[in-house]
């Protein structure tokens, strides 16, 4: 068997996988996400018990019990690029023997949740509004560097979106897992988010710099591919949606809805919106 060189997956010095400082001991099969350090606290802090602890840049780690269950909390900070190597690391703390560097014949699959803060692209998507992703589309070039698979529904987005916002590259259209959406966000609003690369920008945001397409977020609002539209855009979730693929893991984002927009209203409470998603999913898992 064809063994993974020092360099391909680093490991530190303890055993532990590069960034995430983890060994495979660390992780339960489900792990719930977020993209800001300081909110891995907030859901521990409704756990009965944590018993582990860790934290690598931005990658802060608990692990613990809530209602019975081991739970792993990390958060991931902010793009698709962290995603990308919180993904691959992730998946080798459970698919490869680290002692001997091989792939483990038998894959472990990991439930994924990712529960995080959006702005609603359409206006009748309130703030306030708890969504789930049915579809992301990466608005970014990260699948450039990945093969793949996409269905033919998601390739027609992916067609289409191109053509409708004139980037150079095709944005990559992923649906999330069915089995988390049923089981965490059967009262939740079901939409489809686009995955930017940027918070300015990338999301039609104009402070000083000036935007070359000045009318992105009016094209992502006005886009269609039959029954198909954008509801709202973030930073990661197609990153997600694509890795948790290519590596056979079960993937849901989960998006408190804090901005509107089209209406360009923001959040009084945002604490309270996040703090809401966060109970709904600890009582579900
Ligand atoms: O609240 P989190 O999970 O960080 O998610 C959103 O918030 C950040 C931008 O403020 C981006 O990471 C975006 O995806
Ligand atoms: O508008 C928003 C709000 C949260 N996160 C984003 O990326 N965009």
């Amino acid at each position: 068997m064809s063994q993974i060189s020092e360099t391909d997956l680093i490991l530190n010095s303890d055993g532990s996988v590069y960034h995430l400082h983890l060994k495979p001991e660390d992780i339960t099969q489900t792990i719930l996400t977020v993209g800001d350090p300081e909110r891995v606290e907030k859901i521990t802090a409704n756990f009965d018990s944590v018993s582990f602890k860790k934290k690598s840049r931005e990658f802060v780690t608990h692990r613990g019990v809530c209602h019975g269950k081991e739970l792993t909390v990390m958060s991931t900070g902010m793009g698709t690029d962290n995603i990308e190597i919180f993904m691959n690391e992730l998946d080798a703390l459970v698919n490869v023997d680290l002692r001997t560097r091989t792939i483990k014949e038998e894959k472990t699959s990991l439930n994924i949740i990712r529960i995080g803060t959006s702005g609603s692209l359409q206006e009748d998507l309130p703030v306030g509004a708890l969504l789930a992703s049915d579809y992301a589309v990466g608005l970014d070039t990260l699948m450039c560097y990945y093969d793949l698979s996409q269905t033919a529904h998601e390739q027609e987005i992916s067609f289409h979106l191109q053509e409708a916002t004139g980037l150079p590259f095709a944005p990559y259209a992923v649906a999330g897992s069915s089995k988390l959406r049923e089981q965490l966000a059967f009262d939740m609003v079901i939409g489809n988010t686009a995955t930017c690369p940027g918070f300015y920008g990338p999301q039609g945001r104009k402070l000083r710099a000036k935007n070359a397409m000045p009318e992105f977020m009016e094209v992502l609002n006005a886009f269609r591919q039959a029954d198909f539209r954008l509801t709202n855009f973030e930073m990661e979730t197609a990153g997600y949606y694509a890795m948790g693929r290519l590596l056979g893991h079960e993937v849901l984002s989960l998006n408190a809805i804090l901005a509107n927009r089209v209406t360009q209203e923001f959040a009084a409470n945002p604490d309270q919106i996040v703090g809401d998603l966060i109970q709904k999913v600890l009582e579900r898992i």
